[in-house]
C-alpha cells in the first residue's frame, strides 16, 4: 500500500439547509485513512475558502474538498486554478450543481467512498467579467433572483421558489446586444445564461446538452416572457425540455460580449455579483483538475 496523500476538507459551516448533519464526523468515519491524510479546515467568512484552498495547494494538497453548496465550490476551485490540487466535493448545499451534473453523489458517506478510490479527470472553467463560474453564470433575471437571494435569510427550495415569483412580477426585461460566433442579437431579453454545467442546481437545466470538457460554452438567450411562457419555462428546466421550446436560443461558442443601456445584474455560479453594461465571457478548457465517477469523464 502507498503512503497517503494530502487531502484538505474545506467546510462551509453557513452552507446548506441540513445543519444537523456532522459533518468532520462523517470524514472521519468514511474517509479511507491509509489512501488519505487529511486536515479540515472552516470557512471563517465570505471569500475565505479561495484563500485556504490556495494555502493547501501550496501545502502540496493533491486533493482539495469543498465542503457546501455551489458557492463554497466556486470559492474553493478558483483557488485551486493553475496548481496541482484536484477539486473534490462534498455536495452540502442547497441547489448542488456542479456536484450533480459530475454525478457525485449527494449522500455524503457515498461522496466520500468516491475520493477513497478517486478517477481524476479535468474539466473547463469560465470567467464573466473575470470571475470564475464552473458551473453557469447569466444577466438579467437569474441576476436579479440571485441579488434577493443573498439579500434574503430564507434557505431551501420552497423559500427560492416563492422568492423567484415575487422578484418576476416586478421586472421589466431590458435592451441588450449579445455578439456570439460573428451574429449580433439585439432584444429585450429576459435572461442571457453562459452554461458550462448543465444546470442551475436543484436538476433546474438550462443546458440540458452542456459538455463540462468540450472547451465550449452554450449560451442561452431567452427574449421578454409573459407570465404563461415563464411557468412553460420553469417547466422546461424542471423536466430538461428547455432546449426544445421556442422560448431559448441556444449558441455553442468559446466567447461571448454582451452590452447594455442600462446597467444588468449579473451572477456567477448563483452568487450575485454586480451591476454592468458590458460583459466578457470566457472559457478556459479543461482548466481545472476534478475527482468524479469514471463514467462521467472523458
Ligand atoms: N463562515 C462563513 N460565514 C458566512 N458566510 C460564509 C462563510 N463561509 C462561506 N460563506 C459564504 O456562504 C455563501 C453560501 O455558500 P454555498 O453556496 O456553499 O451554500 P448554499 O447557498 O447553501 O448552497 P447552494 O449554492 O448549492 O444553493 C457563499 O457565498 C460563501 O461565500
Amino acid at each position: 500500500m502507498g503512503i497517503p496523500e494530502k487531502a484538505y476538507f474545506i467546510l462551509n459551516p453557513k452552507s446548506g439547509v441540513k445543519s444537523s448533519v456532522n459533518v468532520p464526523a462523517l470524514i472521519e468515519a468514511h474517509l479511507d485513512h491509509s489512501r488519505w491524510k487529511y486536515e479540515l479546515l472552516l470557512t471563517e467568512h465570505a471569500g475565505h475558502a479561495t484563500q485556504l484552498a490556495q494555502e493547501a495547494a501550496a501545502q502540496g494538497a493533491r486533493l482539495v474538498v469543498a465542503v457546501g453548496g455551489d458557492g463554497t465550490v466556486n470559492e474553493v476551485a478558483r483557488g485551486l486554478l493553475q496548481t496541482s490540487a484536484a477539486l473534490g466535493i462534498l455536495p452540502k448545499g442547497s441547489g448542488n450543481g456542479l456536484a450533480r451534473h459530475l454525478g457525485i453523489p449527494l449522500v455524503l458517506p457515498q461522496a466520500l467512498a468516491l475520493l477513497n478510490k478517486p478517477t481524476f479527470g479535468r474539466i473547463d472553467s469560465c470567467a464573466i467579467n473575470g470571475h470564475p463560474f464552473f458551473c453557469t453564470a447569466g444577466i438579467g433575471f437569474d441576476g436579479v433572483v440571485s441579488s434577493a437571494f443573498a439579500n434574503s435569510t430564507k434557505r431551501g427550495l420552497s423559500s427560492y421558489i416563492q422568492l423567484v415569483v415575487k422578484e418576476f412580477r416586478s421586472y421589466q426585461s431590458q435592451m441588450a446586444t449579445v455578439r456570439v460566433n460573428d451574429h449580433e442579437l439585439t432584444s429585450d431579453f429576459f435572461v442571457v445564461a453562459f452554461a458550462n454545467a448543465s444546470q442551475y442546481g436543484n436538476n433546474a437545466y438550462i443546458a440540458p446538452m452542456a459538455n463540462i470538457q468540450d472547451g465550449l460554452l452554450d449560451v442561452c438567450l431567452i427574449r421578454h416572457v409573459g407570465l404563461a411562457e415563464a411557468l412553460q419555462l420553469g417547466y422546461g428546466l424542471l423536466t430538461k425540455q428547455i432546449a426544445h421550446s421556442n422560448l431559448a436560443e441556444f449558441h455553442t461558442c468559446a466567447t461571448v460580449s454582451v452590452h447594455s443601456e442600462q446597467p444588468l445584474h449579473f451572477h456567477a455560479d448563483g452568487e450575485f455579483v454586480g451591476l454592468a453594461n458590458a460583459f466578457e465571457v470566457q472559457m478556459f478548457p479543461t482548466s481545472l483538475e476534478v475527482v468524479a465517477p469514471a463514467d462521467q469523464l472523458i
